[in-house]
C-alpha cells in the first residue's frame, strides 16, 4: 500500500531543536542527526509491520490502526499511543510515560518522499525519507 517499502533518511528539518525540547542531551542529538535511519513498512489492511534500523538499534513492531501500543524511542523514552489514518495521512498520538506530555507525529507521501513530522510542546520537526 501507499507507505509500503524501505525508506532511508535523506534529511532533517529542525530535528535538533525538537530533540532538545524532548530533553535529549547534546551528544546524543549530534549522533541522532546522523543515525542512518531506515524504516521498512508493510501495510495489510489496518495492520502495519514496521522494521526500524539505525546506528542505535534494530527493532520490529506490529501495530493496528486505532489500537494503543507501547514504544521506546531511540533515546529510551517510553511512550504509549496509536496511529490512525486520516485520508492519506498517518497520524500518531503518543503520551510520554515519564511526564504525560503528548508527542504527535504524521507520515505522508509527497512525490517520491515519505515525510514524517513531529510535534512536541510547540516545537515541530520533520524527517524526510526516500525509497532505499
Ligand atoms: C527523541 C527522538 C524522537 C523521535 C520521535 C519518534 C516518534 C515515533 C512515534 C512512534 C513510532 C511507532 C513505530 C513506528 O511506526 O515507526
Amino acid at each position: 500500500m501507499t507507505f509500503d517499502g524501505t525508506w532511508k533518511i535523506e534529511r532533517n528539518d529542525n530535528y535538533d531543536k525538537f530533540m532538545e525540547k524532548m530533553g535529549v542531551n547534546m551528544v546524543k542529538r549530534k549522533l541522532a542527526a546522523h543515525d542512518n535511519l531506515k524504516i521498512f513498512i508493510q501495510q495489510t489492511g489496518d495492520k502495519f509491520h514496521v522494521k526500524e534500523s539505525s546506528n542505535f538499534r534494530n527493532l520490529e513492531i506490529d501495530f493496528t490502526l486505532g489500537v494503543t501500543f507501547d514504544y521506546s524511542l531511540a533515546d529510551g523514552t517510553e511512550v504509549s499511543g496509536s496511529w490512525t489514518m486520516e485520508g492519506d495521512t498517518l497520524k500518531g498520538t503518543f503520551l510520554r510515560k515519564d511526564n504525560g506530555n503528548q508527542l504527535t507525529t504524521t507520515r505522508i507521501i509527497q512525490g517520491d518522499e515519505l515525510i514524517q513530522s513531529y510535534s512536541y510542546e510547540g516545537v515541530d520537526a520533520k524527517r524526510i525519507f526516500k525509497k532505499a
